[in-house]
Parts: structure tokens; sequence; C-alpha cells
């Protein structure tokens, strides 16, 4: 269709240019007869050359100033979307290194290569072009000005399909090419000394390479399934942030004893979402304005991560130490506490810093962000900071149950069943043992070690954990009721003691009144 296609291209344009330079330029004609001309050269161009192109110039902008052009999004988004096709087709190819990418090398249709595209039946054809022009520049060598452009051809019965849809079709599919090959990046926040300079940066990074998805996350597949679902309303759900004027942002709570799978949890969900992870370690951020800073320079399409929100910063406590250590240290100098005493309040990422940001207007800039924090001790953080709203979902993570230890069965040693899981299933149910140590004991640590005997070695595991619970629960007994009958006897000997007080006192107020009954008596005598 090319091929042809440019033929009769020519021949049509030369036909419709001929009659119409004549139409125009042929002072006899009158105008009625001048404007049927016209309208019949431009049907017969059409009926010789029934093909629409439509042009897509790599660059848009002022190109008479170089600094004002910008690659043009939708030209990368067709390269991306030709470029399969191009591998196939193409027989003269062009390799683009491309950065950040899981395919780093990318390969695309040279110069007057064309490829052709089918869309609900329709064949459509694109083809790469160049055009070079000569300026004069104020160098000795003439300047060499390349425009290069996609040209799509179509018949022209399919201009609404084409206008319509597959344009839109083309752009998103390059765009969701380019996602899906982009390699995701875990972000982790440089400490501010190291912000000025040359190339400095407040977020270094490295390459997002962890495996955990949802499927060999252990835990209860009900709720699993309802954590996904959530994911995936929320990543569709831009229109729906829009239309109630919210910013387009999700909070999440992970909470669980060490080793329950909330980092894990953590990668699972930017690994299902294709997003990025900003890591951001709080004890060295030294106040609010460096966490704004911060913040602002997170993209869109990220998970924005606080581990362990409980020991990262005393944010509960960090206002009211703050203001104990102000009234020691005013009381040894008043004059310079009066000062310092509002320094204080300034340099430290404070609660309601956290919740500003949470809450500010940064998170509505660019695509939909998650704010996941995780914790041990969800008992011990501020309720502002965990109320519905800014932590939409709370998420426990906990022991290992049947379900999940199922899970980790199959990812770990293959296997669906097994009839040492009836005695693992009852085990569990008794014992509270964390994921991390049945994965532990199911990973095979020699190759003569098969499925058998990881499982039975687990089952050695639960069964120690659960002595040593046992043995954990007797010990705190001991330990309480060692500690109730300490107070007993404390409570005795107080008693003893005060008793003995009270005797003694009883004691010099009957002699005081003794002593003094014999004034009155020697007073009486006297008188
Ligand atoms: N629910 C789980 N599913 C699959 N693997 C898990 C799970 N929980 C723990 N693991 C395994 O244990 C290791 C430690 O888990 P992870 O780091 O996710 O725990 P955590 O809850 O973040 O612990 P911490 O509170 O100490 O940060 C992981 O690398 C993973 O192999
Ligand atoms: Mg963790």
């Amino acid at each position: 269709m090319t091929m042809m296609g440019e033929t009769w291209s020519h021949i049509g344009s030369l036909i419709a240019t001929i009659m119409f330079l004549w139409a125009m330029f042929d002072k006899y004609f009158p105008d009625h007869l001048r404007s049927t001309i016209l309208s019949y050269s431009m049907k017969l161009a059409s009926f010789v050359y029934p093909y629409i192109n439509i042009t897509f110039n790599e660059f848009i902008g002022d190109s008479d100033k170089y600094m004002h052009l910008k690659r043009s999004d939708a030209y990368a988004a067709i390269e991306t979307y030709l470029s399969g096709k191009s591998s196939g087709e193409a027989r003269n190819l062009k390799a683009t290194v491309v950065k950040d990418s899981s395919q780093p090398v990318q390969l695309s249709m040279d110069e007057n290569e064309g490829v052709t595209d089918e869309f609900k039946g329709v064949k459509l054809s694109w083809t790469l072009k160049k055009n070079t022009t000569r300026t004069q520049s104020f160098s000795v060598f003439p300047k060499i000005d390349e425009k290069k452009y996609y040209k799509l051809t179509f018949h022209k019965s399919y201009r609404d399909l084409v206008c319509g849809t597959y344009i839109n079709h083309v752009m998103q599919k390059g765009k969701e090419i380019t996602v899906s090959n982009r390699q995701r990046k875990l972000y982790t926040n440089n400490p501010s000394q190291n912000w000025e300079g040359y190339k400095a940066r407040k977020w270094s990074h490295v390459t997002f390479e962890h495996l955990a998805t949802f499927d060999t996350l252990a835990m209860e597949s009900k709720k699993k399934l309802g954590i996904v679902n959530d994911l995936e309303k929320f990543r569709k759900g831009k229109e729906y942030y829009t239309k109630i004027g919210k910013a387009w942002k999700r909070g999440y709570l992970l909470y669980g004893p060490p080793g329950t799978g909330k980092s894990s949890m953590i990668a699972a969900m930017a690994n299902h979402l294709e997003y990025d992870i900003y890591d951001l370690e709080l004890t060295t951020v030294k106040d609010n304005t460096e966490l704004r800073r911060l913040l602002i320079e997170t993209t869109g399409k990220s998970i924005i991560v606080i581990e362990d929100i409980d020991c990262s910063l005393d944010l509960t406590g960090q206002r009211k130490k703050d203001k104990k250590k102000a009234k020691d240290e005013e009381a040894k100098d008043p004059i310079s506490k009066m000062t310092k005493g509002e320094e204080d309040s300034n340099t430290k990422v404070t609660l309601s810093g956290l919740l500003n940001f949470i809450d500010g207007l940064w998170s509505a800039i660019g695509g939909g962000r998650i704010i996941v924090f995780t914790t041990n001790h969800v008992e011990k953080l501020d309720a502002a900071l965990i109320r519905r709203g800014r932590m939409d979902k709370h998420i426990e993570l906990s022991y290992c149950g049947f379900e999940a230890f199922k899970v980790l069965a199959k990812n770990y040693l293959d296997v669906d069943s097994h009839p040492l899981f009836v005695t693992i299933g009852h085990l569990l149910e008794e014992t509270n043992i964390t994921p991390a140590d049945v994965a532990e004991n199911l990973m095979p640590k020699s190759l003569n070690e098969d499925a058998e005997a990881c499982l039975k070695k687990l089952i050695e595991a639960i069964k120690t954990a659960k002595e040593e619970a046992t043995k954990k629960v007797e010990e705190e007994a001991r330990l309480k009721a060692e500690k109730e009958e300490n107070e007993k006897q404390e409570d005795v000997k107080v008693d003893s003691s005060l008793a003995k007080v009270k005797e003694n006192c009883v004691g010099v107020l009957v002699k005081e009144d003794e002593a003094l009954a014999k004034e009155v008596k020697d007073n009486d005598a006297t008188a």
C-alpha cells in the first residue's frame, strides 16, 4: 500500500494542482466556473488518491527558537507503539538506548521505512519521513535542519474511525508500553547536608527489584483480595477523586509483629500498581521545612513509605518532651530560653507538621500517590495520625495461619498438599509463629532436603516455638505471682510499721494527756 499509495498520491496531486492553477490564473474564467472547476479538481484528486495522510512531527513549538522546541509526546508514543511492529516488518531498523527501561535497547524503524497496522479490521499504514532543509547561519557551514515525522495513511472512508478512536488507541497503548517497560525506582532521602552543590539531590535511587507480589504474599485469600480490589479501585479512580474534589491519594497503615510481611506487602503493592517507592527515613529529616521540600520532589504514581512510624520519631511525645526540656532549661537560663524555646518547635518534624503534609496541597500534584505507614505497635500511635481519611485502610499483618502457610508451601516447595499439612494446620492454630519464621524453615538448606524434610523441619520449629511460648507464659505468670507476693509483703510491712507508728503516737498522746492532767491538777491545788 505504501509504494502504490505514494505513486497515486503524486499523480493525484499533480492533476489536482494543474487544474487548480489553471482555474486560478486563467483570467478568462468567470468566478462561478472557477469554483466549479476547483471543486471538481479536488474530487478528481480524491478519486485518484482516496487516502488521507496525517503527520506527527517529532518536535513541536517555535522552530526558530531551538530552546523552545519540545519533543512531542504523541511522536514518542507512536514510536513506542510501532517499535514491536517495526522489529517484525521493517528492513531498516534503528536501535536506541532507553534509560531506566527493562528493555534498554529499543528498536524502531529507520527513515523512509513503513509498517502496516490493523485496527477493527481496517488496514492503516505508518511511514517515518525526514525533511532536510539547509539554512544559512553565521557559521561558514550551512546549518542542516532535519525534521522527522510519522505519516499515517488510511482510506478516506475510515476518517471517523481513525480520528475518533484509532489515534487515541495508539497514544494510550504507546504510553502503556512505556510504563510497563520502565524500570521502577526505589528512592531514599539524602541527609540535608548533601542537598547543596553540584549534582546534589534530595533523593537517591536504585532500580526497584523486589520480587514480592500478591501471589507470593502469605495471608488469608479473602483479606488479600480485599486489598487488591482496593488498590484497583484507587488506580482507576482518578476521575472519581476529581469529581469529589479530593486529592488522588490513599493512606494505608500496616501493623503487626516483626516478620509478618509489612515490607513485603509494600513491595507487592508497588509491583501490582507499577509505582515507584519513596522510602522516607524521617530520622534524618531535620524539620518540617525539609520534610515539605522532600515531599514536593516526589513524583506521581508512587508509594511514599514511612516504616516503623512509632520509632522514626517520637511523634506523640515530641511536643511534650520539647516542652519539658524547654521548661528545665528556662529555669536555668530564663533569658536565652525566650527565643530558644520557639526555635525548638521549628527545628523538629512534628506530628502536626507530618499531618499537614499528608493532607497538604502537594499531594494533589501529579498522578496518584499512596502513603504507607508501618508499625509494630499500633497502640502507641496518636489517634490523629491514623484517623480514617488520613490512613484510609488499616491492615493487620499477623501470625501465620493455615491459609498463609499453604501459600508459603507453594512458593518455597511447590507443593499444594501433603499428609503433614494436617499436623501443621493443628499446630498453627495453637501457636504464634511469623510467616518469616515459617518461610525460613520451608527453605531447603541443601539439595538433599526435599519437601517432606522441610515440612518436618517446620513441624519441629512450630513445636519449639510452642514450648517456648508456654515457658514464656509460665515465666510471666511466675514473675507476676512473685511481684504480687512481694507487693503483699511490702503492704504487710507498711501496715506493721504504720501500726507501730500509731502505737507510738497513741503512747505519746496518752503521756501528753497525763502530763496535762497532772499540770491542771497541780495548778488547781496551788490555787
Ligand atoms: N506474609 C508474608 N508472605 C510472604 N513472605 C513473608 C510474609 N511475611 C514475612 N515473609 C518473609 O519474611 C521476610 C521478612 O518479612 P518482612 O520484612 O515483610 O516483615 P515485616 O513485617 O516488614 O517485619 P518488620 O516489622 O521487622 O519490618 C520476607 O523477606 C519474606 O521472605
Ligand atoms: Mg519491615
